[in-house]
Protein backbone atom coordinates (compact mmCIF):
# COMPACT_ATOMS: atom_id res chain seq x y z
CA UNK A 1 0.00 0.00 0.00
CA UNK A 2 1.33 3.55 -0.64
CA UNK A 3 1.54 6.26 1.81
CA UNK A 4 1.37 10.03 2.29
CA UNK A 5 3.28 11.46 4.98
CA UNK A 6 3.96 14.46 6.97
CA UNK A 7 6.97 14.71 8.81
CA UNK A 8 8.22 16.95 11.38
CA UNK A 9 5.02 18.98 11.87
CA UNK A 10 6.00 21.47 14.28
CA UNK A 11 2.85 22.92 16.87
CA UNK A 12 2.94 25.03 19.92
CA UNK A 13 0.23 23.84 22.82
CA UNK A 14 -0.60 23.74 25.56
CA UNK A 15 -0.19 20.19 26.75
CA UNK A 16 0.72 18.37 30.36
CA UNK A 17 0.04 17.03 33.67
CA UNK A 18 1.84 19.47 35.90
CA UNK A 19 0.50 23.04 37.11
CA UNK A 20 3.52 24.68 35.31
CA UNK A 21 2.74 23.29 32.31
CA UNK A 22 -0.64 24.63 32.26
CA UNK A 23 0.79 28.20 31.66
CA UNK A 24 2.56 27.68 28.68
CA UNK A 25 2.78 27.02 25.55
CA UNK A 26 5.43 24.14 24.67
CA UNK A 27 6.63 22.65 21.17
CA UNK A 28 5.05 19.11 19.87
CA UNK A 29 5.84 17.65 16.56
CA UNK A 30 3.86 14.87 14.38
CA UNK A 31 4.42 12.96 12.19
CA UNK A 32 2.22 10.92 9.90
CA UNK A 33 1.92 8.11 7.43
CA UNK A 34 -1.29 7.68 5.61
CA UNK A 35 -2.68 5.01 3.68
CA UNK A 36 -3.92 5.81 0.17
CA UNK A 37 -3.56 4.67 -3.77
CA UNK A 38 -1.23 6.95 -5.02
CA UNK A 39 -1.79 5.84 -8.61
CA UNK A 40 -4.83 7.43 -9.38
CA UNK A 41 -3.34 10.94 -8.63
CA UNK A 42 -0.29 9.84 -10.55
CA UNK A 43 -1.88 9.05 -13.84
CA UNK A 44 -4.85 12.62 -13.71
CA UNK A 45 -1.79 14.70 -12.14
CA UNK A 46 -4.46 16.26 -10.57
CA UNK A 47 -4.14 17.52 -7.30
CA UNK A 48 -8.23 16.90 -6.35
CA UNK A 49 -7.49 13.00 -6.66
CA UNK A 50 -4.77 13.82 -4.18
CA UNK A 51 -4.56 13.07 -0.49
CA UNK A 52 -3.35 16.70 0.04
CA UNK A 53 -1.05 16.93 2.50
CA UNK A 54 -1.42 20.60 2.98
CA UNK A 55 -5.31 20.66 4.00
CA UNK A 56 -4.01 17.51 6.59
CA UNK A 57 -1.37 19.73 8.27
CA UNK A 58 -3.39 23.23 8.26
CA UNK A 59 -5.78 21.22 10.07
CA UNK A 60 -3.73 19.58 12.10
CA UNK A 61 -2.07 22.91 13.19
CA UNK A 62 -5.73 24.64 13.42
CA UNK A 63 -6.92 21.63 15.77
CA UNK A 64 -3.75 20.94 18.32
CA UNK A 65 -2.86 24.58 18.42
CA UNK A 66 -6.14 25.10 20.08
CA UNK A 67 -6.29 22.17 22.24
CA UNK A 68 -5.30 22.02 26.15
CA UNK A 69 -4.93 18.28 26.47
CA UNK A 70 -3.52 16.75 30.07
CA UNK A 71 -1.76 13.97 27.99
CA UNK A 72 -0.11 13.73 24.53
CA UNK A 73 -2.22 10.37 24.22
CA UNK A 74 -4.91 12.11 24.20
CA UNK A 75 -4.05 14.70 21.63
CA UNK A 76 -2.49 11.98 19.65
CA UNK A 77 -6.30 10.00 19.34
CA UNK A 78 -8.22 12.89 18.86
CA UNK A 79 -5.91 14.48 15.60
CA UNK A 80 -6.12 10.38 14.22
CA UNK A 81 -9.37 10.35 14.13
CA UNK A 82 -9.81 13.80 12.58
CA UNK A 83 -7.50 12.30 9.89
CA UNK A 84 -9.72 9.50 9.31
CA UNK A 85 -13.55 10.64 9.57
CA UNK A 86 -12.30 14.52 8.04
CA UNK A 87 -9.82 13.02 5.24
CA UNK A 88 -11.32 9.37 4.56
CA UNK A 89 -7.84 8.14 4.88
CA UNK A 90 -8.56 4.18 6.16
CA UNK A 91 -5.04 3.92 7.67
CA UNK A 92 -3.28 6.64 10.02
CA UNK A 93 0.01 5.83 11.54
CA UNK A 94 0.64 8.88 13.79
CA UNK A 95 3.97 9.87 16.28
CA UNK A 96 3.56 12.62 18.76
CA UNK A 97 7.13 13.98 19.96
CA UNK A 98 7.28 16.48 23.04
CA UNK A 99 10.75 17.70 22.97
CA UNK A 100 11.28 19.68 25.74
CA UNK A 101 9.55 17.28 28.09
CA UNK A 102 12.69 15.54 29.32
CA UNK A 103 15.87 17.49 29.88
CA UNK A 104 17.77 14.19 29.11
CA UNK A 105 15.70 12.82 26.56
CA UNK A 106 15.82 14.42 22.74
CA UNK A 107 12.29 13.70 23.25
CA UNK A 108 9.51 11.26 24.31
CA UNK A 109 5.81 11.01 23.08
CA UNK A 110 3.42 8.36 21.92
CA UNK A 111 3.13 6.25 18.40
CA UNK A 112 -0.28 5.00 17.34
CA UNK A 113 -1.86 3.41 14.73
CA UNK A 114 -5.46 3.57 13.83
CA UNK A 115 -8.19 2.36 11.33
CA UNK A 116 -11.74 2.34 10.03
N1 LIG B 1 2.68 8.42 28.80
C1 LIG B 1 2.77 9.71 29.24
N2 LIG B 1 3.59 10.00 30.24
C2 LIG B 1 3.68 11.27 30.68
C3 LIG B 1 2.95 12.30 30.07
C4 LIG B 1 2.09 11.96 29.00
O1 LIG B 1 1.39 12.82 28.39
N3 LIG B 1 2.03 10.66 28.60
N4 LIG B 1 3.10 13.60 30.49
C5 LIG B 1 3.93 13.90 31.48
C6 LIG B 1 4.18 15.31 31.83
O2 LIG B 1 3.24 16.20 31.32
C7 LIG B 1 5.61 15.60 31.31
O3 LIG B 1 5.60 15.70 29.89
C8 LIG B 1 6.25 16.81 31.92
O4 LIG B 1 7.65 16.72 31.78
C9 LIG B 1 4.69 12.90 32.22
N5 LIG B 1 4.51 11.55 31.72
Amino acid sequence: MDHVFIEGLEIEAVIGIYDWERRIRQPLVFDLEMAFDNRVPAASDAIGDTLDYKAISDRIVEYASQSQFGLVETLAERVAAIVLEEFGVRRVRLKLSKPSAIRNARAVGVMIERSR
